[in-house]
């Protein structure tokens, strides 16, 4: 076994980051649609969590953000003439087309995704498959520049293969890592892969939540796991409960969170508990006793309670398996019932045993907290040393895009803005400048020429 750490590749939110209720099915982006956004506090209150993380010892990465607006597919869709009349036209006669084209919503890494350990694939690399996100129009068009950004992060092709992403079709709605978890007990060893879907596209036999979408299919996760060569007796699959995905919880992450031999999760998340825990038991195998089930009851934390706190798009961060630090947002503090769990929680015997607290409060009212902030990636020390060093944070970086977000950003966007020529010029601009930073090459349609 390869010795291994996990690493947190955390999205650098980008310039145009703003509230258009874009989301079905995402109460906290529907509930803030037109209220004015701060993208210059977004960008900081990421870059705080994640220099924290790394002041803690922890390998923490950074994701540029994509071009927004994005010309090439107000193109497609029929906006012509120059850069500045598409947006004219756009913002005139579809606001909320040129909105989705607009959104910052590439920040969210847990959705960039899936992504599979070397000491779980076949040819002993890790995998990564870019989530197509086809359920919301906003968010499918991210999985091209993911892909490009991920290859240009997770440079060479010893270490690492890029797949494409899953046919853009609701048959393989995939929302990458956020539905997608892993555990093992040390980073290093052949782990569990356990994907969660919120209903099957081949089989209407399945439940199905009949008033949000299921973003997911069984299918598509059926599918990566293919891709990345897993070992079956390892995979893991469970349904979503329908309810709480009809109660708001659009990703399973918003709901459970899983960390080397811990499941934490809200006693309502799951169709099938029970035959959650026996699956994962199987595959877990010997020494059943070192796994840890965490399940919150509805009666301590409702799942209201849960959406609106965020309380389980948490990060576990551990360097033991009985040491792990729960990482929530300034929300959990709002809401007795959950800060009283949180606090019980860490008290109690189990394997979690420190709370730390961010504000986050710009992303988390478009419904992204700490967990959909970052990308999981297990990387042996080989692998760690093979990634675009440039992407990887410390006090250098730190200080750099600080002072890139104070040069580029502004700190107040509403929809009409969306449309100001000079907002994609300021845009492109930054972003220009960050490949340099970051040393990605031209990832981006606009340098492309
Ligand atoms: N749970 C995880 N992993 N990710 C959260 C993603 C939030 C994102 N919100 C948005 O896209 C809102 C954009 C807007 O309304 O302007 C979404 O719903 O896909």
């Amino acid at each position: 076994m390869n010795k291994a750490n996990e690493a947190n590749f955390d999205g650098l939110v980008g310039p145009t980051h703003n509230y258009s209720g874009l989301s079905f099915g995402n109460v906290a982006s529907l509930n803030n649609v037109d209220q004015p956004s701060n993208p210059k506090e977004a960008a900081k209150q990421g870059l705080t969590k994640m220099k924290a993380l790394a002041d803690m010892g922890f390998i923490q990465g950074v994701l540029a953000p994509h071009e927004r607006p994005h010309i090439p597919s107000l193109r497609r869709l029929g906006f012509s003439g120059s850069d500045a009349q598409v947006l004219q036209q756009a913002s005139k006669h579809a606001p909320k087309i040129l909105a989705a084209a607009s959104s910052a919503s590439c920040m969210w890494t847990a959705n960039a995704a899936t992504v599979s350990p070397s000491a779980d694939t076949h040819d002993g690399r890790v995998h990564f498959t870019p989530a197509n996100l086809v359920n919301k129009f906003h968010r499918s068009i991210e999985h091209e520049t993911t892909g490009a950004i991920l290859a240009a992060t997770f440079n060479n092709a010893e270490h690492f293969a890029h797949h494409q992403a899953l046919p853009s079709v609701d048959h393989f709605g995939d929302e990458g890592a956020a539905n997608h978890t892993r555990f093992s007990a040390e980073y290093g060893q052949q782990g569990i892969e356990f994907f969660v879907y919120g209903m099957a596209a081949f089989d209407s036999s399945v439940p199905k939540p009949s008033r949000f979408p299921a973003r997911h299919t069984l299918e598509a996760s059926q599918a990566v796991a293919r891709m990345h060569g897993l070992t079956d007796e390892k995979v893991v699959y469970a349904q979503q409960n329908p309810a709480v995905i009809d109660a708001g919880v659009f990703h399973n992450d918003v709901i459970a969170v899983g960390n080397r031999n811990a499941h934490f999760y809200h006693q309502e998340a799951f169709l099938d508990t029970e035959k959650m825990q026996k699956d994962i038991m199987t595959a877990w195998g010997d020494n059943p006793e070192t796994f840890h089930f965490i399940e919150v009851p509805s009666q301590l934390v409702s799942v209201e309670e849960c959406v609106k706190s965020y309380l389980f798009n948490s990060q576990l961060l551990s360097r033991n398996a009985n040491d792990m630090t729960i990482v929530v947002p300034g929300e959990c503090q709002n809401i007795p019932a959950v800060w009283e769990y949180l606090n019980s929680l860490v008290a109690g015997q189990g394997p979690i045993n420190q709370v730390k607290v961010y504000d986050l409060k710009q992303s988390m009212s478009n419904g992204g907290g700490p967990a959909c902030l970052r990308l999981r990636v297990v990387l042996t020390e080989a692998e760690h040393a093979a990634v675009n060093p440039h992407c990887l944070m410390n006090d250098a970086l730190y200080a750099t895009l600080n002072q890139w977000v104070d040069k580029h950003y502004r700190d107040r966007l509403i929809e009409k803005d969306l449309a100001d020529p000079q907002l994609l010029m300021e845009s492109r601009t930054a972003l220009d400048e960050l490949t340099k930073i970051m040393q990605l090459g031209s990832v981006y349609d606009f340098q492309k020429g």
